[in-house]
């Protein structure tokens, strides 16, 4: 049985359903992200897990046992919250100290697990130090170290950077990740962005309407989402619509263009499809190429650049074309240097770069 593990999880609040028959199993040492959109029910699902929520239906087990009814102060788990929650009356080392006191744990042994917590948090020189007296990032920190003064087998984290700048973020969420593994502590972490889940999780579980609609690793929620939501949600993609044309063969008709894509598909002839193709997987070429493609040859669609844009490690090209609305490519800055706003171009991209999934289907498996 895996450690933890949710069974039929549903939830409602009065007749909203926030929580729909959530089935969700965590090894031991593993860092799991809920990953969606505002009021999916993330928050929802790891409120249950801590005991602050009652499932209305369903079972919650941790380490082989029942805790679906077991009081939260009863359930060996750490939460740490979007707003810190820190004590503003006592100091760091009091807040971290907090939990051991009230179990009356020897003041050696909390002193000692202190200087510890402090350490690993990478704040020894902040024990005596208020948290007014501390930024954004270090009252997380803080808030890391009591979630985990207790010891817990499972350590819950609710948002817990929604609320610092863009900078501290991302070096806080390696912090997390690097105490996570440093512990080997099983972790469930809440966000709704998806940049910040791909980067830390073992395991990602894409949540729409209080549903899981897919559960993989990162690599495989970006590279094979399995339902338009999923792909939808996480990463920027291409959008085509069209009809299958021959499943067999990997075809999709796209207005009256041919798309290549991979064969064969699990779809029917003249069933509605979703193909979807990531910015980075599109090339551009300076003369205007033919506008459909052999199969296992490159798709090519010409088009007028509208927009340039330099994020940093590559450019982003908006490109018109005829038959589709904008569409993206990424191309890295050596590149880009030879393209430029209302030049003709041609985008082109591999059949393997096209994922296909049903469009009216949105949680069905291609
Ligand atoms: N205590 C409550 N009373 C009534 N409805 C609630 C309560 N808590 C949550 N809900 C509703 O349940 C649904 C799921 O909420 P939840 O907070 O779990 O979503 P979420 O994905 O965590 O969103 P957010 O990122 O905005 O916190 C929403 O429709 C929300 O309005």
């Amino acid at each position: 049985m895996a450690f933890l593990a949710l069974e039929h999880i549903t939830k409602h609040f009065g007749r909203n359903i926030a929580v729909d028959q959530v089935d969700l199993q965590v090894e031991q040492g593993e860092f799991l992200t809920l990953l969606g959109p505002s009021g999916c029910g993330k928050t929802t699902i790891l409120r249950m897990i801590a005991g602050f929520e009652t499932p209305g239906a369903g079972t919650i087990s941790l380490d082989g046992s029942d805790i679906t009814r077991t009081p939260a102060n009863k359930r060996p788990i750490g939460m740490v919250f979007q707003s810190y929650a820190l004590f503003p009356h006592m100091t760091a080392a009091q807040n971290i100290a907090f939990g051991m006191s009230i179990r009356r744990q020897p003041q050696n042994v909390i002193r000692q697990r202190c200087a510890e917590l402090l350490e690993l948090v990478g704040l020894s020189e902040k024990g005596e130090n208020f948290p007014h007296q501390l930024s954004g990032g270090q009252q997380q920190r803080i808030a890391i170290a009591r979630a985990l003064a207790v010891e817990p087998s499972l350590l819950l984290l609710d948002e817990p950077l929604s609320a610092l700048d863009a900078r501290v973020r991302v070096s806080l969420r390696n912090e997390i990740r690097r105490i996570q593994q440093q512990l080997k502590i099983t972790a469930i972490y809440v966000t709704h962005d998806q940049e910040e889940a791909l980067a830390i999780s073992d395991r990602i579980a894409v949540i729409s309407k209080g549903k899981i609609e897919q559960l993989d690793q990162p690599e495989t929620i970006y590279n094979q989402p399995r339902s338009v939501f999923a792909a939808t949600f996480v990463g920027i993609s291409n959008r085509f619509e069209g009809l299958v044309e021959s499943a067999e063969d990997g075809v999709c008709r796209i207005g009256d263009q041919l798309l290549h894509v991979p064969a064969p598909l699990q779809l029917t002839k003249n069933e509605p499809a979703l193909i979807l193709v990531r910015p980075e997987a599109v090339t551009l070429q300076q003369a205007p190429g033919a506008t459909a493609s052999t199969p296992g040859t490159l798709n090519q669609i010409s088009g007028t650049i509208t927009l340039r844009t330099f994020l940093g490690p590559f450019t982003r090209f908006h490109v018109q074309t005829s038959g589709t609305d904008t569409l993206l490519a990424d191309i890295p800055n050596q590149q880009a240097h030879n393209f430029h706003t209302d030049q003709q171009v041609t985008l082109s991209f591999p059949p393997s770069a096209c994922q296909v999934l049903p469009l009216h289907e949105p949680t069905l498996v291609v």
